[in-house]
């Protein structure tokens, strides 16, 4: 077992049979530390999103172990928040009651739910102030934009206090402005809660301006080719992102990227 908070050993991870699966990752190995935030990037299809499934207990592995906070993973894991590219909302639920869902449905919150809701309400107006969306406590979904729909779905995310984010290109379907503001939002929650983060992303920008290490994986069956240290100091605002240092980093993980990609072909 390795010494991480997240630790991926030797992971293989078929979908379906032997002879006509898939196989989405192999000899996959990845630790992360507790409280690091990191991006995993790579070519489309290379199994980003499956390693998430692995990591959270929501896929099984098909060989090697995947293990969070020294326990090994073998089914959903309740520590973990997630969002993805589309933020999920229930429609017929306001941000407020949005926010609560985990607290109802994961433990030891479920039980107590009734006796502290005035208290769980508290705390979901507390991380919606966080990401600057006080006073949206009574709207619905249909009456955000986008960007405060993900914002919400972060808070969802956060609210019952996950020791490891997982988050699956969050900001995709935003455009760029909104995008980089949330970087910011992001950033904020994290040098707040100090939660471990996993980043997958498209997005070279993002995952150089958010993570402390980047993470490359290969074409299909994925696996870990190269990792960068990312050494800015924090908070960074997005200045660094027009800086030379900064481009020639998101250059180098591009080439990375672009080399994968050759050699599935
Ligand atoms: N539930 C599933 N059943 C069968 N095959 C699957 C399933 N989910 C993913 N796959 C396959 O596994 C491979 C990896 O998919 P995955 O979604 O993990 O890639 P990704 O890197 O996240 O892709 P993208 O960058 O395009 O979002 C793909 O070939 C995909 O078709």
């Amino acid at each position: 077992m390795g010494t991480g908070f997240v630790d991926i050993d030797n992971v293989a991870l078929r979908y379906g049979g032997e002879a006509t699966g898939t196989l989405a990752l192999s000899g996959m190995n990845l630790s992360v530390g507790k409280g690091e935030f990191i991006a995993v990037v790579g070519p489309s299809g290379c199994g980003k999103s499956t390693l998430m499934k692995a990591m959270s207990g929501l896929w099984p592995v098909t060989s090697g172990g995947v293990s969070v906070a020294g326990q090994t993973v073998s089914g959903p894991l309740s520590m973990v928040g997630m969002a993805f590219q589309a933020a999920t909302l229930l429609p017929w639920r306001t941000t407020l009651d949005n926010v609560m869902l985990p607290l109802e449905i994961t433990q030891p919150y479920r039980s107590e739910f009734m006796q502290k809701k005035s208290q769980f309400r508290d705390k979901a107006r507390a991380l919606l102030k966080l990401v600057g969306l006080e006073g949206f406590d009574e709207k619905y979904p249909w009456q955000l934009s986008g960007g405060m729909q993900q914002r919400v779905s972060l808070c969802r995310a956060l609210i019952h206090e996950p020791a490891l984010l997982m988050l699956d290109e969050p900001f995709a379907a935003l455009d760029m402005f909104t995008r980089e503001e949330l970087w910011g939002v992001l950033q904020e929650v994290w040098m707040t809660k100090n939660p471990t983060v996993i980043l997958v992303t498209h997005d070279l920008r993002e995952a150089v301006y958010l993570a402390d290490k980047v993470y490359v994986m290969s074409s299909r069956p994925g696996r870990i080719i190269h990792e960068r240290d990312i050494e800015f100091a924090r908070p960074r605002d997005l200045d660094i992102t027009f800086r030379p240092d900064f481009g020639d980093i998101a250059h180098d993980l591009r080439d990375h990227i672009y080399t994968a990609r050759q050699d599935a072909a």
